[in-house]
């Protein structure tokens, strides 16, 4: 048990299907976060990493087992105060970026801070920082479509950070991208770690141990290796001292 979790799950499990059909997609995960820890979960195609982010972010719910956030359990939370959580406390990179496709990069990061109630200057202002942040200040007024697939994802980073989320969830960020563009976001991700935002990123990538504290392996639904890595980038020399 780690002090201070900002996410705990204690035999998590989800199920789909049933008979002959039933997939055990997670199957007994127990997995404490503490704040400002970074964790890679790796594993092979279909072995339950979407599902488990997917239950952490509370996008799905659970068939059985404990979870909570920041000491508040996600089964016996309503539907409201669970979409509240999901906007306010939890930031989500996924592998095909979901930005908005009419929507400038900068309007992209302001519009999550616009729907949690954040005045139009503030979001403006959080999102130029970010954009920033993420080295993308002269693409602001870009759409999605003029922008790379590598600038995309920084921008959807810059979007998950803009309500200042308790944990950033990352599915496969680096999936659909180039070795060049996924070098770029794991910089990122490791600048990320490095100034103490709490991850979780699942990928079958393993250079993605690069940006963590703690990797996990996968494998039919459970964990079956977890490795401290102390600092992964400041082992791996390629991606130590970047980003920020
Ligand atoms: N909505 C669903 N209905 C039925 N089965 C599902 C559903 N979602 C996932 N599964 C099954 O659950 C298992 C885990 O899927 P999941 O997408 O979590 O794996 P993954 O490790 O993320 O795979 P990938 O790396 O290919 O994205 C798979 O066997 C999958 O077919």
């Amino acid at each position: 048990m780690t002090a201070n979790a900002v996410l705990r799950a204690a035999g998590l499990r989800k199920e789909y299907g049933r008979g002959a059909a039933l997939v055990r997609a997670v199957d007994g995960v127990d997995l404490d976060v503490a704040a400002g820890e970074a964790v890679a979960i790796v594993g092979a195609s279909g072995c339950g990493k979407s599902t488990l982010l997917h239950l952490l972010g509370g996008l799905e719910r659970a068939s059985g087992g404990e979870l909570s956030m920041a000491g508040e359990r996600f089964d016996t939370m309503s539907e409201t105060r669970l979409a509240r959580l999901r906007r306010n406390a939890i930031g989500f990179v996924f592998q095909g970026f979901h930005l908005v496709d009419e929507l400038t990069a900068a309007e992209n990061v302001e519009l999550p801070a616009l729907l949690a109630g954040v005045s139009p200057r503030a979001a403006r202002r959080r999102a130029a920082d970010l954009l920033e942040r993420v080295g993308l200040a002269d693409r602001s007024r870009h759409l999605p479509s003029a922008l790379s697939g590598g600038q995309r994802q920084r921008v959807a980073v810059a979007r998950a950070l803009v309500n200042r989320p308790l944990v950033v969830l990352a599915d496969e960020p680096t999936g659909n991208l180039d070795s060049t563009a996924t070098t770029d976001v794991l910089r990122l991700f490791d600048g990320l770690r490095r100034n103490g935002h709490t991850l979780v990123i699942v990928t079958h990538d393993s250079r993605i141990a690069a940006t963590s504290d703690r990797l996990i392996t996968m494998r039919d639904g459970a964990f079956v290796d977890e490795t401290r890595l102390g600092g992964g980038a400041r082992r791996l020399g390629s991606l130590a001292g970047l980003g920020g």
